[in-house]
């Protein structure tokens, strides 16, 4: 494998690093991968049987949504978001997904679970309602902050879903890999690796859209009126498309904020890193301001005119992370004990899958996201990581066209996508015999093989299966018609880790721990957002 891999770069004029030392090093230490940690976040938005938004409330069934460990809401009381606990096993992981599924499936009656990013045909965004999250200091915190999002990129931007992947890789690999001794002492050397993920995520990560994005096209509601410049094809009724396009949800159209892109965010130093971040939420906007603070009746408009009202604002397609405590923010967790864990935030809602996300991307991923912290990764300028945003959008926009060419950060030179996704996999095949010696078997050299057949075909992309369903049905009728589907099926489904008495629990445990949380409140609430920074 070594020789055709080298040959293949010398060829292709090295259109990827040269990984082979590293990949060398961690064919003789297989064990520092042994430990893997995953969580999931999936959200999908509740319709009825025609695809159209459900205008109930979030099911009282579900328990709180600010409280339960497993089933929240996002933007919406309509957006449903389910999470795993961190696990190091990819079937447990996706098998308690489902078993949520399972349940939210049975509780919700005639409504459905839609199963693509970007929502069906929107009558009137109006009729969002924002998720509701009770009368604490927290709890009104969270619906003002959508509020906030609802005034600035529109209620339908927000109801745009996705899946986000947590990852972690064990102290073991930091151990051998960067001699780190605990993750005390080491934190810095952890942060510095997953910084370097992160860079070459920026670099290569476009390689997640092509594969498994899954929304090439727009229900014509979406453009709310607006005229696209787009050469978009339509079914003449309420269905537009890209023909080449992969994930319009990661477009400028999308879940995206271009002003953000001049913020400096930059990925060199998690001090640098957070320092970006920070001045973000203390950075008021023009535009922003504009919109003021309260309307003319002292309703809240949003939390503040920052550019961004909280670091969740960011809409970032990598996140570095570390589980906070209560009450700290993202960042303070980051400066307390370095990066834990990464969140993939690329991933479009797999309309192939019940639960929005399958194994093979799971282990596609963990393929993937090993490689970009083995390969090397220069430091990046803010610059550099915009013409790394150019790549993706090529991808997102055009990713299918035949012959497209793909640069690497501002470099001149471009290589065909096609030959640059075959040089990644010759090595990620690498990356899958170690993962696949833990269990003696061979489900990672075959997710290998399966996917980077995508690349000389490209019909076999999410984008392009789900592209033929959408044309035959319109968005909204394919939409529809899955989350029957999927509804019917997950509802005589049995439970594989939870039980009803666990799902009944969490409920009465998250609503109790709400009362709780709404009667130990002390300051009033302009006195409570006075004390958080964001
Ligand atoms: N060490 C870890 N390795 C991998 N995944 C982790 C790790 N720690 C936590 N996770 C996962 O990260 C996810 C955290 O999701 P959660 O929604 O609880 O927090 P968040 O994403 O920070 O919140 P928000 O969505 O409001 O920003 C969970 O799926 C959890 O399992
Ligand atoms: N709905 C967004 C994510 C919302 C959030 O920032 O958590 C998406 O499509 O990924
Ligand atoms: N989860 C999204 C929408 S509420 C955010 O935090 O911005």
């Amino acid at each position: 494998m070594l020789n055709k891999n080298k040959l293949f770069a010398q060829r292709e004029g090295n259109v990827i690093p040269d990984v082979s030392k590293a990949l060398a090093w961690l064919e003789a230490h297989p064990d520092a991968l042994k430990g893997i940690g995953r969580g999931i976040e999936r959200e999908t938005l509740r319709v009825d049987p025609e695809g159209r938004l459900a205008t109930t409330g979030h099911p009282a069934s579900l328990g709180s949504a600010l409280k339960h460990d497993w089933i929240t809401t996002d933007f919406a009381e309509t957006l449903l978001e389910f999470i795993t606990p961190v696990d190091q096993n990819i079937d447990r992981s996706l098998a308690f997904l489902r078993d949520i599924h399972r349940h939210v499936a049975r509780e919700l009656g005639e409504e459905r679970m839609w199963p693509f990013s970007m929502p069906g045909y929107v009558e009137d965004a109006e009729n969002i309602q924002l998720a509701q999250y009770g009368s604490s200091n927290i709890g009104k915190m969270k619906t003002l902050y959508r509020q906030g999002l609802k005034n600035r990129y529109s209620a339908l931007m927000q109801i745009i879903s996705g899946v986000h992947y947590n990852f972690s890789l064990p102290l073991s690999f930091w151990q051998e890999w960067a001699d780190v001794k605990d993750a005390e002492s080491g934190k810095e050397t952890i942060s510095a690796g997953y910084l370097r993920l992160i860079r070459n995520y920026y670099r290569y990560g476009w390689v997640i859209p092509y594969l498994f994005g899954a929304s090439p096209a727009i229900s014509s509601s979406f453009l709310q009126g607006r005229v696209s410049k787009l050469p978009f094809e339509t079914d003449g009724k309420d269905t537009l498309w890209l023909p080449y396009a992969t994930s319009l949800r990661l477009s400028d159209l999308g879940y995206t904020n271009k002003s953000q892109s001049g913020l400096g965010i930059t990925f060199n130093s998690l001090d640098g890193y957070v320092a970006a971040l920070k001045a973000a939420i203390k950075t008021p906007s023009e535009e922003f301001a504009a919109m003021g603070i309260k309307d003319a009746d002292g309703h809240w408009r949003q939390l503040n005119t920052n550019v961004l009202q909280i670091e969740n604002e960011l809409y970032a397609p990598i996140r570095p992370k570390r589980v906070t405590r209560s009450g700290e923010a993202p960042s303070d967790a980051l400066l307390r004990g370095g990066i834990e864990y990464i969140e993939v935030r690329s991933l479009d809602i797999n309309p192939f899958s019940p639960v929005g996300v399958d194994a093979d991307q799971a282990r596609f991923l963990d393929l993937f996201l090993i490689w970009c912290t083995l390969a090397d990764a220069p430091e990046m300028s803010a610059d550099e990581l915009l013409c790394s945003r150019k790549n993706w959008n090529r991808v997102v926009m055009e990713g299918r066209k035949p012959g497209l060419m793909i640069g690497v950060g501002c470099s001149e030179t471009e290589h065909a996508l096609v030959d640059v996704g075959k040089a990644l996999f010759a090595d990620l095949r690498r990356v899958a015999e170690v993962l696949d010696s833990h269990h003696g078997d061979t489900q990672y050299q075959q997710v290998s093989d399966q996917l980077v057949a995508s690349f000389d075909d490209p019909e076999l992309t999410y984008s392009a299966r789900i592209l033929h369903a959408i044309k035959e049905n319109g968005l909204t009728g394919a939409g529809a018609a899955l989350a029957k589907q999927y509804h019917q099926m997950l509802r005589e489904e049995a439970y594989e880790i939870l039980t009803e008495e666990d799902f009944s629990r969490q409920a009465k445990e998250s609503v109790q721990a709400q009362a709780k949380l709404e009667q130990s409140d002390t300051l009033d609430f302009e006195a409570y957002l006075a004390t958080r920074e964001g």
